[in-house]
C-alpha cells in the first residue's frame, strides 16, 4: 500500500463569498521533491495554511502524517519544516541565538545538517538577525528547517526576491539534503527553471482545484506544440478542448496541445485548412506555461 504523507478529501475553504480551495483531492506518497504551480489567487498558500491547521476548512479534510491537519499536536508539528517567503525571523536576536533556541526546540537537531546548509551562505554569527540581507535571511530559515529533520518541508516561495547567487545557493543546499534526509518537501514556486531543475513530481492548482498531478517528463509528453500555415482563419481549431492555446506568431499560427494522440491532430489540422504542421519539442516552461495562460485569459487569437 502507499505511505501518502499528504491527504486531502473534499477539501473546501471559502472566505466570505469567495472560494480559495474547492474539492480539492490529493494524495502525495512520503519522500522526493513536489511542486506545487497555479496562477496567482489559485490556493496554494490556502492549501498549506489548511494542512499546517492554521485555517480550519470550510468543508473536507486534510491530514499529514497521517494526522488530520486540525488534530496536529505540538510533537506532529516538530516533524514539519515551514519556509515561506517572508523569512520571518525575531529581528533582534542575534543569529547564534536564534540557532541556540531552534536547537533547543527541536530534539532530532543536526549540527552537521546546519553546518553543511550555512556554509552556502555568508551569515556571521554575532550579526543581529535584522542586519542580514533578504538571501542571507533565506539561507539561516532553509539551515534552520532542514536541520530540524522535518519529515515535510513546505517551501512557499522561499527564494523570492533572492539574486541569482543566492537563488543557486539555495537550490543546491536543498537537493543535496533533501538526497540525505529523504524528507518530502513540498516546493511552491513562480520559477519555472526552479521547478524544473528541483520537481520530481508536479501538481498544478487551478482555480482551487487539482488539474494536473504529473512527472515533469510525464506532463511534457502529454503536451504538444504545433506551428502551422493556414489559409483561413483557425476558428474550428481554437475551440477545440484539447488547444490549451492558439497564437499568431509573424503569420503563423501557434498551437499547444494537451491528452491529444499527435497523429491524430496533425491529421486533424491538415483536414481543417492547414496547408503545412510541423511539430516542435515542448520544454517543460512552455508546457506548463499554456496550462496557465489558458486558465488565466482563455485562448488568444490575434489571426
Ligand atoms: N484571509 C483571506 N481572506 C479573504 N480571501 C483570502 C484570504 N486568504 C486567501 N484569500 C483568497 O483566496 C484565494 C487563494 O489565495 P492563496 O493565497 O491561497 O493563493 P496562491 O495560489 O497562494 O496565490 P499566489 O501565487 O499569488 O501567492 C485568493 O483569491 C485570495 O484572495
Amino acid at each position: 500500500m502507499t505511505d501518502y504523507i499528504i491527504e486531502s478529501q473534499g477539501l473546501t475553504k471559502c472566505f466570505g463569498t469567495k472560494t480559495a480551495l474547492f474539492d480539492f483531492n490529493l494524495a502525495i506518497p512520503r519522500g522526493g521533491i513536489h511542486a506545487f504551480i497555479g496562477a496567482n489567487g489559485a490556493g496554494k498558500s490556502t492549501f498549506f495554511r489548511l494542512l499546517l491547521g492554521l485555517e480550519s476548512p470550510t468543508q473536507g479534510s486534510c491530514s499529514v502524517l497521517g494526522i488530520n491537519s486540525q488534530e496536529l499536536s505540538p510533537e506532529h508539528r516538530g516533524k514539519i519544516g515551514y519556509v515561506n517567503e517572508e523569512h520571518t525571523l525575531p529581528s533582534w536576536m542575534t543569529v547564534d541565538a536564534v540557532i541556540e533556541m531552534q536547537r533547543s526546540l527541536y530534539p532530532k537537531w543536526q549540527q552537521d545538517t546546519f553546518d553543511k546548509v550555512i556554509a552556502n551562505f555568508d551569515v556571521g554569527l554575532k550579526q543581529n538577525v535584522g542586519q542580514l540581507s533578504r538571501g542571507e535571511r533565506a539561507g539561516l530559515n532553509l539551515s534552520m528547517a532542514l536541520a530540524q529533520s522535518p519529515e515535510v518541508l513546505i517551501l512557499d516561495e522561499p527564494t523570492l526576491g533572492l539574486d541569482v547567487v543566492a537563488k543557486q545557493a539555495f537550490l543546491t543546499a536543498l537537493m543535496h539534503t533533501e538526497m540525505d534526509a529523504n524528507c518530502t518537501i513540498i516546493y511552491c514556486s513562480h520559477q519555472m527553471e526552479e521547478v524544473e531543475r528541483v520537481a520530481d513530481n508536479l501538481i498544478i492548482v487551478e482555480a482551487g482545484e487539482v488539474k494536473y498531478m504529473a512527472a515533469p517528463d510525464d506532463f511534457c509528453q502529454r503536451v504538444n506544440y504545433w506551428i502551422c500555415d493556414f489559409e483561413t482563419k483557425p476558428d474550428k481549431v481554437k475551440n477545440l478542448q484539447c488547444v490549451l492555446s492558439l497564437k499568431n506568431i509573424e503569420g503563423q499560427i501557434h498551437i499547444v496541445t494537451i491528452d491529444q494522440p499527435a497523429e491524430h491532430f496533425e491529421a486533424y489540422l491538415l483536414a481543417n485548412g492547414a496547408a503545412s504542421v510541423v511539430a516542435v519539442p515542448v520544454s517543460l516552461d512552455k508546457a506548463i506555461g499554456a496550462v496557465l495562460a489558458q486558465n488565466h485569459r482563455g485562448h488568444e487569437l490575434s489571426a
